[in-house]
């Protein structure tokens, strides 16, 4: 049989390109598949849901729900009662887990963090609240000192010194008051060596061998968590800098032997911190372990963001969605991310 030349009606783009010297008689052309919504959304690679997604919320002890951080413009902290009703919108929206940290009375604050070993202390308080209201989410719990050290650091000192063993002895006490109260995950921030293998085995000997451990394994030390500092207070009680405990910011290997570690004392995700300038790290681990591994978008991610589209310098909305795709890309399960309720709300109408 004769076989017939198809000649499509030349698209003006052809025409185009006719004009200017033809065709480049390319074979794969990987335009093609961007050409339209349907044919982008087809061959879309990583997929962003509100599974994806934990809250991280601030608290404090007031008669008011509400006092805005200044250095996060949209976050505000919340008194007991809203964190309830802010949980349970969260557990609407289908949001699986939140990250609540207390703003502590500065009365409160010791060199030892002793208010973090009180059972009726603002977040113990908080996780029966939340617990009994909306049993459906997941509550995870940071394992640290530095909302209740008058130091600001994440353990306790001698002199100049973080100390780490005396440390994870009280973080591991720190862990089961949060435990008790109803913490379905420990989240270790506080860069101490062994605390994982310690609470994990603080938290057996106790009847918790359900209770998780989120390590924030690979925490550096930081320049991106300016505002969280001021969202709990701690930009005014900091002494110095956390360089002895948090990683340095130059080192990849040694965030693998952090993570390695941890697993092997317990932890049952772990995490990386901050988030989109350390994205390499989250693909190595992600990479290397397989295991549940997330991502921490700062507070000065956050604030980035947010105060770019604030003086209208780009689109708030699409660089908040572009970030937290960019987490998938890379590996992570999942993204602890100040943004959570607004991106699940934008993915519930629809993207
Ligand atoms: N342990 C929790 C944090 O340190 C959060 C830091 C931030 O959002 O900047
Ligand atoms: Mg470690």
């Amino acid at each position: 049989m004769e076989s017939r030349v198809v000649r499509p009606f030349p698209a003006p783009q052809a025409r185009q390109d006719e004009a200017f010297g033809g065709s480049l008689g390319l074979t794969r052309r990987l335009r093609r598949n961007r050409k339209a919504d349907w044919s982008r959304r087809l061959v879309r690679e990583s997929v962003l849901t509100t599974d994806d997604l934990i809250w991280p919320l601030f608290l404090m002890d007031s008669s008011q729900a509400r006092t805005p951080v200044a250095w996060m413009p949209g976050v505000d902290r919340l008194n007991i009662d809203e964190a309830v009703r802010q949980s349970a919108h969260a557990a609407a929206l289908g949001i699986p887990a939140i990250a609540p940290f207390p703003f502590v009375e500065k009365s409160l604050r010791d060199p030892t963090g002793s208010e973090a070993l009180n059972a009726r202390n603002l977040m113990c308080r908080a996780v029966r609240a939340i617990k009994a209201e909306v049993p459906q989410i997941g509550i995870i719990c940071d394992a640290a000192l530095d909302p209740y050290t008058s130091h600001g650091h994440d353990g306790v000192m001698d002199g100049e010194t973080v100390l780490n063993d005396a440390s994870v002895h009280i973080l591991t006490q720190q862990a089961l008051a949060l435990a008790d109260a109803g913490a379905d995950v420990i989240a270790p921030s506080d860069m101490m060596d062994g605390r994982v293998g310690a609470i994990r085995a603080a938290l057996d000997a106790n009847g918790f061998e359900m209770t998780q451990i989120m390590a924030y394994a690979a925490k550096y030390a930081s320049a991106f968590y300016g505002p969280f500092r001021d969202a709990i207070g701690t930009n005014a009680t900091l002494i110095g800098d956390k360089r002895t405990y948090q990683m340095d910011p130059a080192n990849s290997d040694e965030a693998i032997a952090e993570v390695a570690l941890d697993l092997d004392e317990g932890a049952d995700m772990v995490m990386i911190k901050p988030g989109l300038p350390y994205l390499d790290i989250v693909a190595r681990v992600k990479d290397q372990f397989r295991v549940p591994t997330f991502a921490y978008q700062v507070s000065g991610e956050y604030a980035m963001i947010v105060a770019a589209a604030q003086n209208g310098w780009l689109d708030g909305d699409k660089a908040m969605m572009e970030s937290l795709m960019a987490f998938k890309r890379a590996g992570a399960d999942g993204v602890l991310t100040y943004f959570a309720p607004k991106v699940a709300e934008r993915l519930k109408a629809g993207g």
